[in-house]
């Protein structure tokens, strides 16, 4: 074990790794992703220092490296741990040991200090150690002290690399490396985030800078059936290689079934070939078939009289045609390093000068000319980079993902724009950062959340912009046009639209061109429809005039572009078969959910990472206890979901988040509508957001929201398919005036389901319907139970709004009936040690109920005897039907848990009293706490309450004072 080089301190005793382009931010007591760096107190060590767990003197050839003193031998070392996830691991013992073992449990290492492998080699003659078996970046700081000693002695050293390292690490690293073989996986964006849970843009960049460093560099690329070996994909790895330098030896080997994947069984040669073949007409000269015998494609034939000039047979090498580096019948240089004053380098010298390698790593503008090839979005397109427009969205709970493909959609068919222009729409979790300077092109539509920050899915985006070389960069986005448009609450003051400013902001900076001024929706003032339409007509208006395209009117979805087939007979079969095939994959996946939770359970992290909302966690309801009294005509409901075997270690305060379904009766009424028959099985292609065969009832039940409120648009577009001209007119007077929906709507009634009750005239296809009904989004639920009591089950109070989906879901909901979630971590927090103002109207008392259950659990167990002063105003209708857990905070309050409550009952008298009358009859109280000790404010409820709260406070405390308390997480607020 030893102090890193590569990391920084951070605050609360957290460190950030930078050795790998992972940049880890690690917690006390926790290592990073790849297992074998761990924070002790506040500092980073490679536990693995000094202690190989492979260690063989192997071929050269082996590595592979073919052109780097062929037939010497390499003194091998690794240890466990990898920073990558790849399910078809071929070394998997050794790289993902750390993550199914503590690592202070794996005893099996050997003991050899950098001096000691020094002297094992010279002792075993090897010209070279390659740190290899499993990945060397990890262990970067042991490899470089090895490399250094090895220098001084004239032994080479050879990295054998999945080409993650941190631009830090090269720079450190490159002066005593002479050779690296990087694995280049694939050249999707998918494979490596799905196969290997890593991106594939730092392996492209990785790949140039060594090359333009000078260490000599080959790449291997494992061809796996079914997953890279399409003669596209292998193309772009091939096309990638050359547009760096022809010369780059490429191995294409063999796969065979390992870890986690099987079923795909060995490469054959056949497919090998293929790429061999590929890897010519790129004009590749060195390329290389690997893992399977076959003399003639293991060769090095000379580039220009294509004689053999270096025979292999497996690892048997045979140089007999190379003298002084050329080939012996033509005298053209081989590239190669042949000997140590034979060198035929791919660039012209190594760069060992600190300075020279720093202008390579830390270009000015760092715009790499390559990067627009990495992934384009664009690939096939008819239109040229200016007319080809991406759009982007950054979202937590889907409205925004909503908004978004309703423009994509509109854009995509609008006569305005479909034939001018190329679309793409993607999800900020599947682009690359990277790729940004190279784009022509951005619409960006986000959410704020959180304390004002980025949606989960645009983290990545932030960071990247956030980042050092790039966040001061004037000039990196020059060339590139954008507009943006921003999803928010005005109820959270300063914090609305947060994250939607700082885009536009920051593009501009970077040197962006605004293609058109930002627009804003606020939920609190229902207007988001309203300015998302009008930002999008200006939008396509500019985007025509900047780009020299004559407009036209009419902006409608005329056809949709979703085709369904419906399955019969014997396709159904077929069908069946896939069907069959894809449940066993579910059950596979099941599996390794499984295997990766025990996994989970070895390391101190949290699981969030294993769910989400394209991932749920399969749970069911264990019971369900109506919570308001005395036969109120409202309901309000407490509902326990089991967490068994799901790994989720829940705070109080946090979320979770469901996946509701839409009730038989509403799928039942659809069905007649659109004239469908709800047990047709179908396949939806693009199957874009869809399951790929389903039953239209799967369809309705899990993918369509037909009760929320939809985009005012669909108006306008519906008035086309009904030929009643009084509906027509109904709904093109609510596309013009929100109001008027707005005013039907007061029985929540908003769904588009009624909305086509309401006009029966509407004549829909099912395809039609499936273009604009929007998709069904996560609801999110604060937690009102504490995990210490019952870690295998949570509680959640749920609000039953008539026709609200998620509310109506659970109360159609049977014992043992299984639901979807996932958990959301969140700061939302009291305090044991200070004292707190808790603030809650209706169900927001359910965060406050989980956290007092915690200071009962504390007392109970006395680990917390006595808790600070606890202030609790909360308000709610009446006291008689909806003063929800009135027992339960009676005896907290007997206990000590809460210090005070102040009720607010609204309609128990005949002046309306809210909470914020409550806060104001104890201004001096509030005023004395919250001067004189570090109290902080919690508020839990809808948005309107807490704009109050924010108001009283305001007063109370003066703007500043407020401002202040919220910046230093003093006034923590939750509205939904
Ligand atoms: C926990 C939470 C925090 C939020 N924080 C902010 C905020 O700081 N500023 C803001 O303008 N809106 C905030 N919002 C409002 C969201 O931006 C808004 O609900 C938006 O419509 C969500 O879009 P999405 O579903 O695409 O993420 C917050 C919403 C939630 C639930
Ligand atoms: S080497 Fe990479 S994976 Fe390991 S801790 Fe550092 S950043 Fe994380």
């Amino acid at each position: 074990m030893s102090e890193c080089i590569l990391y920084k301190k951070l605050d609360s005793k957290k460190v950030r790794c930078t050795c790998c382009s992972l940049k880890c931010v690690i917690p006390n007591h926790e290592t990073g992703e790849c297992g074998v760096r761990k924070n002790r107190n506040g500092k980073l060590y490679l536990e693995v220092y000094g202690k190989p767990d492979a260690v063989a003197v192997d071929p050269i050839e082996k590595k592979p490296l073919y052109q780097f003193y062929p037939t010497s031998t390499a003194f091998s070392i690794g240890t466990f741990g990898c920073n990558f996830k790849c399910t078809f691991c071929q070394n998997w013992d050794l790289s993902q040991a750390s993550k199914t073992n503590d690592i202070e449990n794996l005893t099996n290492s050997y003991d050899l200090s950098p001096k000691d492998v020094i002297k094992i080699c010279k002792k075993k003659k090897c010209k070279v150690i390659a740190y290899t078996y499993n990945e060397p970046t990890i262990f970067t700081e042991y490899a470089l002290d090895c490399a250094k000693l090895a220098q001084k002695e004239g032994i080479k050293n050879v990295y054998v690399s999945n080409g993650y390292q941190s631009v830090e690490t090269i720079e450190l690293l490159s002066p005593y490396l002479d050779a690296i073989n990087v694995d280049l996986k694939a050249f999707t964006s998918r494979f490596y985030q799905e196969l290997s849970g890593v991106r594939l843009a730092p392996v492209l960049k990785n790949i140039k800078r060594w090359h333009d460093l000078g260490v000599w560099i080959e790449v291997t690329t494992l061809v796996i059936p079914g997953e890279n070996d399409s003669e596209e994909e292998l193309t772009n790895i091939a096309n990638f290689i050359a547009s760096i330098n022809i010369d780059i030896p490429w191995h294409i080997s063999a796969y065979y079934d390992a870890y986690k994947m099987e079923g795909k069984g060995r490469t054959p040669l056949k497919s090998l070939l293929k790429a061999y073949n590929i890897g010519k007409k790129a004009g590749l000269n060195y390329i290389y078939t690997g893992n399977v015998r076959n003399s003639e494609t293991e060769a090095t034939f000379c580039p220009n009289c294509n004689a053999e000039v270096i025979s292999r047979y497996g690892y048997y090498t045979d140089v007999h045609s190379i003298k002084n580096g050329k080939c012996k019948k033509c005298g053209t240089p081989i590239k190669g390093i042949w000997s140590d004053d034979c060198q035929n380098r791919l660039v012209p010298k190594k760069i060992t000068d600190p300075n020279e390698i720093h202008a390579i790593l830390y270009p000015e503008g760092s715009k790499n000319q390559n990067e627009g090839q990495y992934i384009n979005f664009f690939e096939g397109s008819t239109f040229d980079r200016e007319r080809q427009i991406l759009i982007l969205y950054g979202t937590q709970t889907g409205k925004t993902e909503q908004i978004a493909n309703q423009l994509y959609e509109v854009l995509i068919h609008s006569e305005r724009t479909k034939k001018s222009f190329d679309f793409r729409i993607v999800d900020l979790d599947d682009y690359n950062p990277e790729n940004l300077p190279l784009e022509k092109n951005i619409v960006l539509l986000t959410s704020t959340h959180g304390e004002g920050e980025a949606p989960d899915n645009a983290l990545a985006l932030f960071e990247y912009l956030e980042s050092k070389n790039i966040s001061q960069n004037s000039s990196l986005l020059e060339g590139l046009k954008f507009s943006i448009f921003g999803l928010g609450n005005s109820t959270y003051g300063d914090r609305y639209q947060k994250m939607s400013k700082y885009f536009d902001t920051k593009f501009e900076l970077l040197g962006a061109e605004r293609l058109y001024q930002r627009g804003e929706g606020d939920e609190f003032k229902n207007n988001i429809q309203i300015s998302f339409k009008k930002w999008f007509n200006n939008l396509i208006s500019s985007l025509c005039e900047n780009l020299g395209v004559k407009e036209q009117n009419n902006i409608l979805i005329e056809k949709s572009h979703f085709k369904i087939k419906y399955l019969e007979n014997i396709i159904e079969k077929e069908n069946e078969k896939e069907m069959e095939k894809e449940k066993e994959m579910e059950k596979e996946k099941e599996k390794e959910k499984e295997i990766e939770m025990e996994i989970e359970n070895f390391s101190t992290s949290n699981s969030n990472k294993f769910y989400n909302s394209k991932n749920p966690f399969q749970s069911k309801l264990l019971e369900k206890n109506e919570l308001m009294k005395n036969g109120g005509d409202r309901s309000c409901v407490q509902v326990k979901l089991n967490l068994k075997n799901s790994n989720i270690k829940y705070n109080c305060g946090d979320h979770i988040g469901i996946l509701p379904k839409n009730s038989l009766q509403n799928i039942t009424k659809l069905a007649k509508i659109l004239n469908v028959n709800l047990d047709q099985k179908i396949q939806i292609t693009p199957p874009r957001r869809f399951k790929k065969v389903m039953t239209i009832r799967e369809c309705f039940e899990s993918y369509c929201d037909l009760t929320g409120p939809v985009p005012n648009i669909i108006f306008q577009t519906l008035s086309k398919y009904t030929k009643d001209q009084k509906e027509q007119k109904c709904l093109l007077e609510w596309y013009h005036d929100i109001n008027k929906y707005k005013e039907w709507n007061d029985e929540n009634k908003y769904g588009l389901i009624h909305i086509l009750e309401k006009f029966p005239n509407i004549q829909l296809t099912f395809e039609t319907f499936l273009q604009f009904v929007p998709r069904i989004a996560p609801r999110y639920y604060s937690i009102s139970s504490c995990s210490q009591y019952d870690p295998n089950s949570v509680q959640l109070t749920v609000q039953i709004l008539a026709n609200g989906l998620c509310s109506n879901y659970f109360n159609n909901l049977q014992m043992n009936d299984p639901i979807s979630l996932f958990w959301k971590k969140t700061n939302f927090k009291i305090n044991n040690k200070h004292p707190s103002i808790l603030i809650a109207t209706g169900t927001g008392i359910a965060p406050f109920r989980g956290m007092l259950r915690e200071r009962l659990y504390l007392k109970e167990n006395q680990i917390q005897e006595k808790f600070p002063e606890t202030f609790l105003f909360f308000g709610c209708r009446t006291h008689q039907y909806d003063f929800i857990y009135e027992d339960e905070f009676e005896k907290y309050s007997k206990l000590g848990l809460i210090t005070n409550s102040f009720y607010a009952f609204s309609r128990d008298q005949q002046n309306k009293i809210y909470v914020q009358h409550k806060l104001k009859e104890q201004k001096e109280l509030l005023q004395k706490v919250m001067q004189n000790t570090e109290a902080q404010i919690l508020v839990c409820g809808n948005p309107n309450m807490s704009i109050q709260i924010k108001e009283t406070f305001s007063q109370m405390f003066g703007k500043k004072g407020l401002k202040d308390l919220i910046k230093s997480n003093r006034y923590i607020e939750e509205s939904w």
